[in-house]
């Protein structure tokens, strides 16, 4: 059955660059979004029709998380404070290596939590035990992008199960719960993935007609051992195993030259950046604002739990929109709207979702509302940039994916938090004591 609501008195932050906010009305069809303006359209108080009150409220499309790993909500704090290389092969894959798919269940279920009370309605997954990551998808209602990543430092025959095991989660799980679940293939990096493993999976991707994502050149070390290896810096060595002939997503790109950047702009490879997790393993800034300038589509990510430590987008928003002006010297460097674009509309691009990323007749309804009747939301002159400068997950009032209402007031609708948080502890303390 149909089912069509309209909120009143909203404001709305629909981030045209000559007004990107407007007071007015937005009406809902079931999973989209059918009118937002200042007037009321006729007839759209009809009969059938639900009312919602929107004031004290600030409309946003929902924040798009575009590259993470749910299941190390586990590991959050186990390991802090190292460089990437060694936070990985002494912390995190050892405890990693003992993970069963309930424990990536209950960590992928708190982070999901952890998000849609934050704001985040879409999120990418790349981890391993995915179909664990699609049922918490499904459970909560938040939209997913899950990808099973491959570490190809291994024999050729477990090599080939993970590459099968990634092909059958794909396809099982591409277009799951309405759509919103899709897949994408992942090769994990390329100093984990010799080059001819990479090809392989590449080659999946083509058959399954999926996008690619990876790590890429998130630390000096890693781009220097690329050189090393392989005579090439990572861009031009994933250029060549033909991984940016399909559509791609690299998350971090934290150093790259500027023939890289052009590289990158040629193929549409989109960048996830994740400004968080970059300065707490201490990898370096990006260049997001030289990518943005060469036409890359820049996204934000949280990166893992473990190397974040939480899952605040609005917090990566801002962070992306400070740390620019700090490292280049210009003020002027990622602006309040760009930075707020980066967390919704250039993260749906990002992850090939057309239909999701900004308030608009036709996408889908996915979008948060903050509420601004606080003392940091005053006073009542610039909504995007108390969003971005001011705001955090605890603003977030109420969370509608796909139309669902899935936060209201602050509490999830779809999930048992208790639950969740004492699964969770339990989960960590059967980790440490195996
Ligand atoms: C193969 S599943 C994903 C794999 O990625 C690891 N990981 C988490 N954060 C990072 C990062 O910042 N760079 C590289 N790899 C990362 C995680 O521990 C899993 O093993
Ligand atoms: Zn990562």
């Amino acid at each position: 059955m149909s089912r069509k609501w309209l909120i009143k008195n909203g404001t709305f932050a629909v981030m045209n660059p000559e007004k990107p906010v407007i007071n007015g009305y937005m009406l809902v069809e079931n999973d989209r979004i059918l009118y937002i303006g200042e007037t009321l359209p006729e007839g759209a108080e009809g009969e059938g029709v639900e009312s919602f009150d929107g004031s004290g409220l600030l409309f946003l499309p929902g924040l798009v998380n575009t590259h993470g790993h749910a299941a190390m909500s586990l590991l959050r704090g186990y390991g802090d404070d190292l460089a990437l290389q060694v936070w990985l092969q002494e912390k995190m894959w050892p405890m990693e290596a003992k993970f069963t798919s309930e424990d990536v269940y209950h960590g992928t279920a708190l982070s999901v939590l952890e998000m849609l009370k934050g704001g985040t309605t879409t999120f990418l997954d790349m981890y391993d035990h995915m179909d664990q990551v699609g049922k918490v998808a499904q459970e909560s209602g938040i939209r997913a992008v899950l990808t099973r990543g491959v570490i190809g430092l291994c024999p050729p025959e477990v090599q080939t199960a993970k590459l099968q095991d990634a092909v059958s989660f794909a396809k099982q799980w591409h277009g799951a719960a309405d759509g919103r679940i899709t897949a994408m293939m992942s090769p994990h990096a390329p100093y984990t993935c010799p080059p001819d493993y990479i090809e392989k999976i590449v080659q999946a991707a083509h058959d399954l007609d999926l996008p690619l994502h990876t790590h890429m050149s998130e630390t000096r070390a890693e781009v220097e051992q690329n050189v090393r290896d392989y005579g090439v810096r990572p861009v031009e060595h994933l250029l060549k195993v033909g991984l940016f002939s399909r559509p791609s997503l690299v998350a971090h790109a934290v150093h790259l030259t500027d023939e890289e950047i052009a590289i990158l702009a040629e193929h549409h490879v989109g960048v996830s950046h994740n400004p968080g997790s970059n300065l707490k393993l201490a990898s370096g800034v990006a260049r997001v604002v030289d990518l943005l300038k060469a036409g890359v589509t820049v996204s934000l990510g949280t990166d893992g739990p473990a190397s974040n430590n939480n899952l605040d987008m609005l917090e990566e928003i801002r962070l992306a929109a400070l740390i620019h002006k700090g490292v280049s010297g210009d003020p002027t460097a990622v602006p309040a709207l760009e930075a707020l674009k980066m967390g919704t509309e250039y993260g749906a691009k990002s992850l090939f979702l057309p239909e999701v990323g900004r308030l608009e007749a036709g996408m889908k309804a996915d979008f948060i509302a903050l509420n601004v009747e606080q003392a940091h939301f005053l006073p009542k002159t610039d909504y995007i940039s108390h969003t971005v400068y001011s705001a955090g997950a605890k603003d977030v009032e109420h969370v509608w994916v796909d139309g669902r209402q899935v936060v209201k007031h602050g509490e999830c609708l779809t999930l048992d938090e208790e639950r969740i948080r004492f699964e969770a502890q339990k989960a960590f303390e059967g980790l440490l004591a195996r």
